[in-house]
C-alpha cells in the first residue's frame, strides 16, 4: 500500500462520526404465508435478537437459506417484522428518521450502464442532495467520492464497461453522495473473484471506521476477507448460532466442546457443524442477546494486516469526511418530507437521465422507427391508392384496423420487454428516497413518448399518402391523431404490465392483457349488438369506436365517424378523441 494510503488508514481509523447510531433489534419473529391455497405460514426467522455497532463491519453469515437475507431486509426496514423491536442507538426507532440515515445496497442491484461514473454520480447528488446544497458543493462531493473510491481512472467510462468490483464501488457511492450513517448490503462480494471481494470488503472496513455502522451478509466468509471484519453474526435455520468478535469464535466453540481442527477457517467450521448442533449454539448465543464474545478481544481486526496486505489497492478515504447528520436530513424532518427535492425536480433530472440514456443507446429507437416505416411503406403497398375510389372502402376499414392493432401491439411490447430491465435500479433508488414512483413512471412516459410520437406520424403519414386518401389537412390530423392515442394508451398499459411481471410473465400475459382492447374495439362487435351484460367492457376497455351505419361508408371518402376512446390508464391521464363531422 502506498504511503498516502497507509495515511489514510490512520487518519481515517481515527476519524469517528460525532453521531454514531447502533442498530439493535429485539425478539424478531418472521414469517410468510406458504402457498395461497395452503393458507399456512413458514417462520422464516425465530425470536432473534442482536446488535451492530458504529464504527464496526458486521457480517451476518449462514448457510444458503438460512435467513441471512431476511434479517437483513427486516433491518434496513425493506419488510417489516411479525414481531420484535428495532432500535436505533438504544431507543425505538423512528423509520423515517432511520430511513433517512441509512443505505440499503441490495444483492442484484443493477446501475445505469449507458451513463459514466461521473454522471451517475452527477445525477445522484442531483436527485439526493436538496436546493440549499449548492452546485459548487455538489461538485465537490462526486470529486471526492470519484477519489475516495479509488474511480479515478474510469470516471468518465460508463457504467455497463466496468468490472464487477467497480460496479460494486460506484453502487456504494451512488449512496455514500447523502452520507448514510448506516450501510446494509446484501452479498456484496457475490459474483466477484477473491481479490475483488478483498478489495471491496476493505472499503467497506475503512467506512467502517470513518463511523459507520456497516452490515453486510456473506455465506461464507474466507479467512483473508475475516481479518477484516470485526463482528460475526451466524444464522442457522432463522436463529442466531453466534454473534461476537472473529476472534471470539474459537473460544465459543470450544466452551460447547466443538474443536475446530487446527488450520481449518472457523467460520467454515461453524458452517459446517452449525446444522447438527444448532440447539446448542442457540441456547448458548442466547439467540443473538449474548453480547459476551463481542468483548472478546474487540476490534480485533488487525489494522496491520490490512496495510500490509491490501496492496496495490486504489480505494482509500483520503477525501471522504466521516459521515455526520446531512442538514439536509433536519431540513426534511421540519418540512415533514421524504424526499430531498420537490417532484417536478426530480422529473426533470429523471427525464434528463432518460434521455442521455436512449441517446447513448440508440440501436432500440433506430429499430422501432425502423419497423414503423417498413410497416407503413408495406401496408402503403398493399392499400395503394384505395382512398380514391368508394368501392374501396371495406379495404379502408380494414386498413385502419391493422393500422390501430399494429401500432398498440408495437408500444405496448417495446415497453412491456423493455421496462422490467430497469426495475432493480428503481428499487434501489426509490427505496433510498432519491424520488418518488409518481416521478419515475411520468419521467419514463416523458422520454419514451418522443420516440413513439416520431415513429408514429412517420407511418401516419407514409399510410396517409400511399393509400391516396384525400389530402386534407383536417382529415390528416384526426388520423394521425387518433393513431397516435391509441399508441400512448398501449404504451401507458405496456408500462403497467413491465411494472407488474417480468419479462418472461409479461410476455406470456401481455396479450391477455391487450386482447380485449381488440375484442371491444367495436370493429368485431358493435356495442349495440353485444350482450347487456358484457357491455360495460365497452366502456373499460379503451379502444372503443363509434362505426354506425351509412357514415361508416365515407370514413375516408367524405364525412368522418371516427372513434371515441375512452382510456382509463394506470397513470389517470385520460384521454378522448372525439369524432368530427
Ligand atoms: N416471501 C417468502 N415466501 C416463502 N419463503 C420465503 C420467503 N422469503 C424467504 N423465504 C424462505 O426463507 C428462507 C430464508 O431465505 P433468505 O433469502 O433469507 O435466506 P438466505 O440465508 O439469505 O439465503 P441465500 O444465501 O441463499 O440468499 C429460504 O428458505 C427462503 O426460501
Amino acid at each position: 500500500m502506498s504511503s498516502d494510503n497507509s495515511v489514510s488508514l490512520e487518519t481515517t481509523s481515527t476519524s469517528l462520526s460525532e453521531d454514531p447510531l447502533n442498530v439493535a433489534f429485539e425478539d424478531i419473529d418472521y414469517t410468510v404465508r406458504s402457498g395461497i391455497l395452503a393458507g399456512g405460514r413458514k417462520t422464516i426467522l425465530k425470536n432473534v435478537s442482536g446488535c451492530f455497532n458504529a464504527g464496526e463491519l458486521t457480517v451476518i453469515m449462514g448457510q444458503s437459506g438460512a435467513g441471512k437475507s431476511s434479517l437483513m431486509d427486516i433491518l434496513a426496514g425493506y419488510t417489516k417484522p411479525t414481531n420484535g423491536r428495532l432500535l436505533l442507538s438504544g431507543r425505538l426507532r423512528n423509520e423515517k428518521i432511520f430511513r433517512r440515515r441509512s443505505c440499503y445496497i441490495l444483492q442484484d442491484d443493477k446501475v445505469q450502464d449507458t451513463l459514466t461514473i461521473f454522471e451517475s454520480l452527477t445525477i445522484a447528488t442531483q436527485l439526493k442532495l436538496g436546493n440549499h446544497v449548492s452546485t459548487e458543493q455538489k461538485k465537490r462531493r462526486v470529486e471526492e467520492i470519484i477519489t475516495s473510491l479509488g474511480l479515478s481512472r474510469a470516471r468518465n467510462t460508463r457504467a455497463g464497461s466496468l468490472s464487477g468490483g467497480q460496479k460494486k464501488r460506484l453502487a456504494i457511492g451512488l449512496e455514500l453522495v447523502s452520507e448514510p450513517s448506516i450501510m446494509f448490503l446484501d452479498e456484496p462480494t457475490s459474483g466477484l473473484d477473491s481479490s475483488i471481494s478483498k478489495q471491496l470488503i476493505f472499503l467497506l472496513h475503512l467506512l467502517a471506521r470513518q463511523g459507520r455502522t456497516v452490515v453486510i451478509t456473506i455465506h461464507q466468509p474466507s479467512a483473508a476477507l475475516l481479518r477484516m471484519v470485526d463482528k460475526l453474526y451466524a444464522v442457522v435455520g432463522g436463529r442466531c448460532a453466534y454473534t461476537g468478535s472473529v476472534a471470539g469464535l474459537l473460544p465459543y466453540l470450544e466452551q460447547l466442546n466443538l474443536t475446530c481442527p487446527p488450520y481449518h477457517n472457523p467460520v467454515d467450521f461453524l458452517i459446517e457443524i452449525c446444522n447438527e448442533n444448532a440447539n446448542a449454539l442457540v441456547e448458548h448465543s442466547q439467540n443473538g442477546k449474548c453480547e459476551v464474545w463481542s468483548e472478546y478481544n474487540p476490534i480485533e481486526t488487525d489494522d496491520n494486516f490490512v496495510e500490509n496486505n491490501i496492496k496495490n489497492e486504489e480505494v482509500y478515504l483520503t477525501t471522504l469526511p466521516a459521515p455526520k447528520e446531512d442538514s439536509t436530513n433536519k431540513i426534511l424532518l421540519k418540512m415533514k418530507s421524504t424526499y430531498s427535492n420537490p417532484v417536478w425536480k426530480q422529473f426533470a433530472t429523471l427525464t434528463r437521465r432518460s434521455l442521455l440514456s436512449l441517446w447513448r443507446n440508440p440501436s432500440f429507437t433506430v429499430m422501432i422507427t425502423g419497423i414503423h416505416c417498413s410497416m407503413a411503406l408495406f401496408i402503403g403497398c398493399l392499400f395503394h391508392n384505395i382512398g380514391e375510389d368508394a368501392k374501396y372502402v371495406r379495404d379502408s376499414y380494414n386498413m385502419l384496423y391493422f393500422s390501430l392493432m399494429f401500432l398498440m401491439f408495437t408500444a405496448f411490447s417495446s415497453v412491456s420487454i423493455h421496462f422490467p430491465d430497469q426495475i432493480p435500479v428503481v428499487r434501489r433508488e426509490h427505496f433510498n428516497r432519491w424520488y418518488t414512483t409518481g416521478a419515475y413512471y411520468t419521467s419514463t412516459l416523458a422520454s419514451t413518448l418522443p420516440t413513439q410520437t416520431v415513429c408514429t406520424l412517420c407511418y401516419a403519414t407514409i399510410v396517409y399518402y400511399m393509400t391516396g386518401l384525400p389530402l386534407d389537412a383536417m382529415r390528416f390530423a384526426t388520423f394521425s391523431w387518433t393513431l397516435l392515442a391509441v399508441s400512448y394508451v398501449a404504451l401507458c398499459i405496456g408500462l403497467l404490465n413491465g411494472s407488474i411481471f417480468n419479462i418472461k410473465n409479461g410476455v406470456v400475459i401481455g396479450p391477455f392483457f391487450i386482447m380485449p382492447f381488440t375484442i371491444f374495439s367495436g370493429f368485431f362487435l358493435r356495442y349495440s349488438d353485444a350482450p347487456s351484460i358484457f357491455r360495460w367492457m365497452f366502456h373499460v376497455f379503451i379502444s372503443k369506436t363509434r362505426l354506425s351505419g351509412p357514415s361508416f361508408c365515407y370514413i375516408w371518402n367524405g364525412s368522418t365517424q371516427i372513434a371515441l376512446l375512452r382510456l382509463v390508464l394506470p397513470l389517470h391521464i385520460p384521454v378522448q378523441v372525439y369524432s368530427r363531422h
